[in-house]
């Protein structure tokens, strides 16, 4: 049991995915996992691969919000560098992909945006959109909401600090399961970086050495290199 009293025990979840699909031969199962990744964290990527590994998904998608709605009163690194983070963090997994729907589009990003892009690309494949403990309360006053549920089954992972409800949410459209406790945030990895506390360990590697290379969240380190964002632009001829 959660502590919220919601069941999240593996009989709960081992009875839905051992139901047969009628197309389990032709349906890929396919997770797809939305942030804003400013910057991806380990958090991030035990949730995924824990949701891959229960729930027998060929493939997670990864997918950086554009302009993510609830996060405007703050300011967020702009999208290529969130973009190319998640490559690097997600490249050495074969089954972790990186999409850059949200981030193409123009706006504000919306999730019923980004299932219907996703399933242009993937007509046929089941879709398991996977949210933290504390977003999966928040679908409800998403866009579109009650669309929502046609387009994916939902997946709430355990987070550490939030309790995990389903509350309201429709039953067999949203499971809710717990990952391993990784006590991780962005805005931690944002503030450690800025006052010179490390974040090894907290992020991949590869992510730390991209976020000195551009100076990400340190406001007095000068980035060495032309950024991404400025080339993106360049290309794009804005
Ligand atoms: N440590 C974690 N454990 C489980 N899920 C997480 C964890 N961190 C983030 N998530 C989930 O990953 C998704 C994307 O999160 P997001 O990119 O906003 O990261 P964040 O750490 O919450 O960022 P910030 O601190 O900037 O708000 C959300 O569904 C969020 O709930
Ligand atoms: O569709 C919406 O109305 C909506 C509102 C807020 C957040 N989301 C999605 O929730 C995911 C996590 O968002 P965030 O802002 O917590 O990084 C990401 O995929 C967002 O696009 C979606």
């Amino acid at each position: 049991m959660s502590a919220s009293g919601f069941p999240v025990t593996a009989e709960h979840d081992l009875a839905w995915i051992e139901a047969p699909h009628p197309n389990d031969n032709l349906r890929r199962r396919i997770g797809i996992m939305g942030g804003t990744f400013d910057p991806i964290h380990h958090g991030h990527l035990v949730a995924a691969s824990e949701v891959q590994h229960r729930f027998g998904l060929d493939e997670v998608i990864f997918v950086p919000t554009g302009e993510p709605p609830y996060k405007q009163e703050r300011e967020v690194s702009p999208a290529e560098y969130r973009y190319l983070m998640t490559v690097i963090a997600t490249a050495s997994n074969a089954r972790f992909s990186v999409s850059r729907v949200d981030i193409d589009r123009a706006g504000l990003t919306y999730t019923i945006d980004t299932l219907r892009d996703l399933r242009e690309i993937y007509p046929d494949d089941e879709f398991f959109f996977i949210t933290g403990a504390d977003v999966l309360p928040q679908i409800l006053g998403w866009k579109d909401a009650p669309g929502l549920w046609d387009l994916a089954h939902f997946v709430g992972v355990s987070r550490p600090g939030h309790t995990i409800a389903s509350n309201g949410l429709p039953e067999n459209r949203v499971t809710v399961i717990e990952v391993p406790a990784m006590a991780i945030s962005s805005t931690d990895v944002r503030e450690r970086e800025k006052i010179g506390v490390p974040i090894w360990y907290l992020v991949p590697d590869g992510v730390v050495q991209y976020i000195r290379k551009y100076g990400l969240y340190s406001p007095s380190r000068i980035p060495r290199v032309s950024q991404p964002a400025r080339a993106a632009r360049q290309r794009a001829g804005r």
